[in-house]
């Protein structure tokens, strides 16, 4: 345990992981007018230490130099990246436990889930090192004696990457990896909250032979600047963004001026269904497992729960019981299972939800207001008697808050599930073929969890419809947004 974060360096094996620089085109540097910002520790509001405020300048540069480097290194094999990647994969591993402190200390999740997030991170570094020799084409039979038709496929070029602070790993790694094996250049700009663990994965991509200049990690508070620079500077081809829906709507604003390619994956709101015929025990690991993974700090959380009134009172009981084993507390110290939020703003958020709730007429079972530790620490809170009319069915909390709705037929609970502008995730419990069938099929959503909560893995395309985004990362599908198609008709 620390007495403060300020002394993180001591925690770590390789502190040398801890990085106060900026990694511009190959180049561990300072912002060109010397200006800093704090990264601070969620749990204890200390200041961990200060990184380099870079602006457009900073970030063209990162720009050119990709441009640069993505000549040598589109022209390697794909089992030459793949050599890079599997090394840089391998590093991310041997450095878990690092990666996990910095990670944690950083964004506050605690540590064992620090640690999985970065084997998850790393497990698209993995899969994309693999799909790199896979970059298949095709040929077509001429429409013409004389013709003879081909199709390849090539890197896009240059990628723009902005991602949101509560993976600060993952989110970059499932961007970068693709990128990487399809032959591109790659300029980061991590959250302004979650920059070190960006920074850590740009040490470790030095140390795997990634070419100087082919990735550069950018920090800055000025996200819009940055935001600005990769829409306009034509020397970018693709912007791919993690966050809110909100954000991705500017971007595809700015992004439409050069008609440039664009990957979004947005907000969510997903529905957490448990039917009468649903094993109760499983629906409730599932729930655990689904609102409050990352202190339910993620797009992909069940936002709203449905439960059949036939199993309601019995569900909400059983799940109240798992919650009140849970422990919250400094995700640095051993056995916590909740840390803090990220931020004032997000406990502000979590506290409107429960008393616009209450105001129309929900009860709080357990939890329901800020921990005893103080900061930005919350209870996890169960809610009954919740109805569409209240601001939780239609908006993300992004914290610890299970909402239970009532529902009577299957028929009713598809119509409130599909009920919003997202398209994420969703989940359900049922154990009846006919009922599973008709139900996975009729939700709106990319991705359906059917008896389980917990979805993400990079063998699977991971991504929304509706307005929950653009795109899917992961999976061999990943790899599209990061290539282009090129016909080529000869005439023999
Ligand atoms: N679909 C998915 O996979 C995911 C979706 N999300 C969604 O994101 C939200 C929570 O994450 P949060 O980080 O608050 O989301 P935000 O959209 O506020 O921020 C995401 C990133 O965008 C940056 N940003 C903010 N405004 C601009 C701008 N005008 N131009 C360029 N960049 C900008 C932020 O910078 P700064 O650091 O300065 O704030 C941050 O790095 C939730 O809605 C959640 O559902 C989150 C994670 C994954
Ligand atoms: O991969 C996931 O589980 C999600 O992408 C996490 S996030 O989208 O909320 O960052």
């Amino acid at each position: 345990m620390l007495d403060s974060v300020t002394n993180l360096s001591s925690l770590l094996k390789d502190p040398s992981l801890l990085c106060t620089k900026a990694y511009v085109a190959g180049q561990w540097v300072g912002a060109d007018d010397g200006t800093t910002f704090p990264v601070t520790n969620p749990a204890r509001g200390d200041v961990i230490c200060e990184v380099p405020n870079l602006g457009r300048a900073e970030v063209a540069r990162a720009i050119a130099a990709a441009e640069v480097a993505m000549k040598e290194w589109a022209a390697r094999t794909g089992k030459e990246r793949a050599g890079v990647l599997r090394k840089w994969f391998d590093l991310m591993m041997a450095n878990q436990d690092d990666l996990g402190k910095i990670l944690t200390a950083e964004m506050g999740k605690p540590l064992a889930e620090a640690k999985g997030e970065v084997a998850y991170g790393a497990s698209y570094v993995e899969w994309f090192a693999e799909e790199a020799k896979r970059v298949y084409g095709e040929t077509i039979p001429g429409h013409q004696r004389d013709k003879r038709i081909t199709v390849i496929k090539q890197p896009i070029g240059v990628v723009g990457s902005i991602t949101p602070w509560n993976f600060p790993n993952a989110m970059i790694a499932r961007k970068v990896a693709p990128a990487l094996a399809a032959g591109c250049g790659f300029v980061a700009r991590p959250a302004s909250e979650t920059p070190l663990s960006a920074l850590a994965m740009a040490v470790l991509a030095e140390r795997a032979g990634v070419p100087g200049g082919l990735f550069s990690v950018c920090t800055s508070k000025r996200a819009s600047d940055i935001g600005k620079e990769f829409c306009e500077n034509h020397a970018v081809k693709k912007l791919t963004f993690t966050g809110s829906t909100e954000v991705g709507r500017i971007l595809l604003r700015q992004a439409a001026e050069q008609v440039m390619k664009c990957s979004m994956e947005l907000g969510g709101n997903a529905p957490f269904i448990v039917f009468d015929d649903a094993d109760l025990d499983a629906a409730v690991a599932g729930a655990m497992v689904s609102k409050f993974r990352n202190n339910g700090q993620t797009c992909v959380c069940a936002n709203r729960i449905y439960v059949q009134a036939g199993v309601y009172d019995a569900f909400s009981k059983k799940l109240a019981e798992a919650v009140a084993k849970t422990t919250v507390g400094d995700g640095l110290s051993e056995e916590v299972n909740f840390g803090p939020l990220i931020s004032e703003d997000a406990v502000e958020k979590v506290e409107e939800h429960i008393a616009d709730a209450l105001k129309k007429g929900a009860k709080i079972e357990m939890g329901g207001k800020r921990h005893a530790l103080g900061g930005t620490f919350f209870e996890p809170t169960i809610m009954t008697g919740i109805t569409p009319e209240m601001v939780i069915s239609h908006e993300e909390t992004f914290g610890p808050l299970a909402p239970l709705f009532k529902f009577e037929t299957e028929e009713e609970v598809i119509a409130l599930a599909n009920n919003t502008i997202f398209g994420l995730a969703s989940y359900f419990y049922a154990r009846d073929i006919g009922r599973i069938t008709r139900v996975q099929e009729a939700l709106e959503y990319g991705m359906v969890g059917v008896n389980t909560g917990l979805i993400s893995t990079e063998v699977a395309p991971f991504g929304g419809v509706k307005q929950s985004g653009l795109g899917r990362e992961g999976s061999r599908h990943g790899m599209e947004d990061y290539l282009e198609m090129k016909y080529i008709c000869l005439s023999v």
